[in-house]
């Protein structure tokens, strides 16, 4: 049997009256690269805070590698780069680098830390004056100080430009290659889509989807329509399409989101219209993850 690299069981964590994490169970593997998804105050940093070990449930069980989350980061086993984590101040990149790989029981050497994070050249910078890209370039540095079996990250690109991303995410994909989990919160859904090999969608502390990126997409159940018209047609007909969830109309062109492409389809040819270009696709994770997270906000307000 595989050993989980993470182990959430029935975890509850509330703060008085707000259930920020809501009965979340959840394994992840090695050599998983896992993002986190969720609309702001889902549940997210929560969650990393008490796989870290940094706030107790309230109720259930979070487990590391089959034992508790302190017990792991004190063998060494996780590397962590919160968004909160604040940089000691009069102290040169160089000295924290060092200072993290002393720490660590597996530590790499701080010039090969500095070389993967591509902070060489700013190694005898001090910490309170680098810019907010560099400080998250710093902030993995230290999440990477050693041979960690675990990474985690939260939103860790906020702040850096589109070369400094792609670096970052090409080291990452590296560790995950090596055997490594990742796991990443991040509001970019392009990179979840681009980079996880499974996404986890949060919504009030609960799992509403766990799956590839094409199984989020697909679990929206919407596709979207678009055709150019020859003749105006009344809008009113079109709106009464079946299956349809969203129309906009603009000069010819028409745009639908249907929950059965299929049906809606055949209806609109019985319109009595001629639809030019038709073109039916699925969603994109970003309209997917917007469709599943307002569809549960409307079941359950
Ligand atoms: N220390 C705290 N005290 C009280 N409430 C808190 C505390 N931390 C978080 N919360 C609340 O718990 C809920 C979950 O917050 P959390 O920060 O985990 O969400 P998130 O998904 O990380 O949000 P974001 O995307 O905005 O970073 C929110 O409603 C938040 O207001």
């Amino acid at each position: 049997m595989t050993t989980t690299a993470v182990e959430f069981d029935q975890v509850h964590k509330a703060y008085g009256e707000v259930r920020a994490v809501d009965g979340l169970s959840l394994a992840l593997y090695p050599g998983e690269t896992v993002a986190l998804l969720g609309p702001n105050g889902a549940g997210k940093s929560t969650t990393l805070d008490l796989l870290l070990g940094l706030r107790n449930p309230d109720s259930g069980s979070v487990r590391l590698f089959g034992g508790g989350p302190r017990e792991a980061i004190v063998a060494g086993r996780v590397g962590a780069m919160l968004q909160s984590g604040g940089l000691m101040d009069e102290v040169t990149v160089a000295e924290l680098v060092r200072l993290a790989c002393d720490l660590h029981p597996r530590p790499y050497r701080p010039s090969d830390v500095l070389a993967r994070a591509g902070i060489t050249q700013l190694a005898d910078r001090k910490v309170d004056k680098l810019s907010g890209g560099q400080a998250q370039r710093v902030r993995f540095a230290l999440a990477t100080a050693g041979d960690s079996d675990l990474i985690v990250l939260d939103e860790p690109t906020t702040g850096m430009d589109v070369t400094t991303r792609q670096g970052f995410w090409a080291t990452m994909r590296e560790q995950a290659d090596q055997g490594r989990t990742v796991l990443f919160a991040t509001h970019y859904l392009e990179e979840a889509d681009a980079i996880a090999d499974r996404v986890l969608v949060l919504h009030r502390g609960r799992l509403l989807a766990d799956g590839t990126a094409a199984e989020i997409k697909a679990k929206a159940g919407v596709r979207r329509i678009s055709f150019d018209l020859e003749a105006p047609v009344d809008e009113t007909a079109l709106r009464a399409l079946p299956f349809l969830t969203t129309l906009t109309v603009s000069g010819a062109t028409v745009r639908i989101q249907s929950t059965d492409a299929d049906a809606t389809v055949h209806a609109l040819y019985g319109l009595g219209v001629y639809p030019r270009n038709i073109e039916v696709a699925g969603l994109g994770l970003e309209q997917a993850f917007v469709a599943i997270t307002e569809a549960e906000e409307a079941r359950t307000s």
